[in-house]
């Protein structure tokens, strides 16, 4: 997989050098380029925002420079604009991206990135507009990170044990189940019996049990639609 970031801040994409998608690179499974915005500015303040058309408080990223960047190194991308109005980025997400050959990550920041320089991303590449979720951040680059991470440690041959992308929370649609390792007493705390049993089938039946009732607590959104009727259902009251 090859992933371009274009930035006007790619010291905040340095993290990426460390651990997971810095060891992904040393076995040659990602091909990541930072890129700073500006190089494809041409005036001597090298200028990527201006006031936005039509009033209203901040700045708006010019398209000049956007689209010289784009058409330099996005074609036949997915594009991806991390952008507080984009579809919401989920694990399903995470795996579809990683099936894709080439990313590139588009950061904006002040109040975002002139349409024009979208639309005309739709002919250069796929465009996908994703949100990290719902709050503003102050640039893009934060969401390119996470997503890079979640994206590029399901690459095949990237997590040392496989095993461990299976159980994950959202795999399965629920929350990930309590762990526990050793000590099996820890200032007076005991790991549940059923872990130190041995016997798998009863580990796993209670570890099923556990990840509905915390996706239940915490995120009933996850939970298959019940809503009144389905509740009232439940109650067998019509
Ligand atoms: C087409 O893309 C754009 O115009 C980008 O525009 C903006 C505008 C404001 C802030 C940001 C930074 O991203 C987020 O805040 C964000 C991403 N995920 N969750 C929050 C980007």
């Amino acid at each position: 997989m090859r992933i371009d970031v274009v930035t006007i801040f790619p010291d905040y994409l340095a993290p990426l050098d460390l651990s997971l998608p810095g060891k992904a690179r040393d076995k040659g499974l990602l091909d990541l380029r930072v890129h700073d915005l500006r190089q494809w500015t041409t005036d001597r303040h090298r200028t990527v925002d201006d006031t936005p058309y039509g009033g209203g408080a901040g700045m708006v990223m010019k398209p000049e420079p956007w689209g010289e960047a784009l058409d330099a190194v996005a074609g036949g991308a997915t594009i991806v604009f991390t952008t507080p109005s984009g579809e919401p980025f989920t694990q399903r997400l995470a795996e579809e991206l990683s099936g894709h050959e080439h990313l590139v990550f588009a950061c904006g920041r002040y109040e975002g990135i002139d349409q024009r320089v979208i639309d005309h991303a739709a002919t250069v590449g796929t465009v996908r507009e994703v949100s990290l979720g719902d709050y503003v951040l102050n640039g893009g680059e934060v969401a390119a990170l996470a997503i890079t991470e979640a994206v590029v440690r399901l690459l095949p041959g990237f997590m040392g044990n496989a095993e461990s992308l299976v159980e994950e929370s959202h795999t399965d649609g629920l929350l990930e189940y309590p762990v526990y390792t050793k000590p099996a007493t820890w200032r007076g705390r005991e790991v549940p019996d059923v872990l130190l049993s041995g016997d798998h089938a009863r580990i796993a039946a209670w570890r099923r049990e556990q990840a509905e009732h915390r996706t239940a607590l915490r995120r009933p959104d996850l939970l298959p639609a019940t809503g009144a009727v389905g509740a009232l259902a439940d109650l067998d009251v019509r």
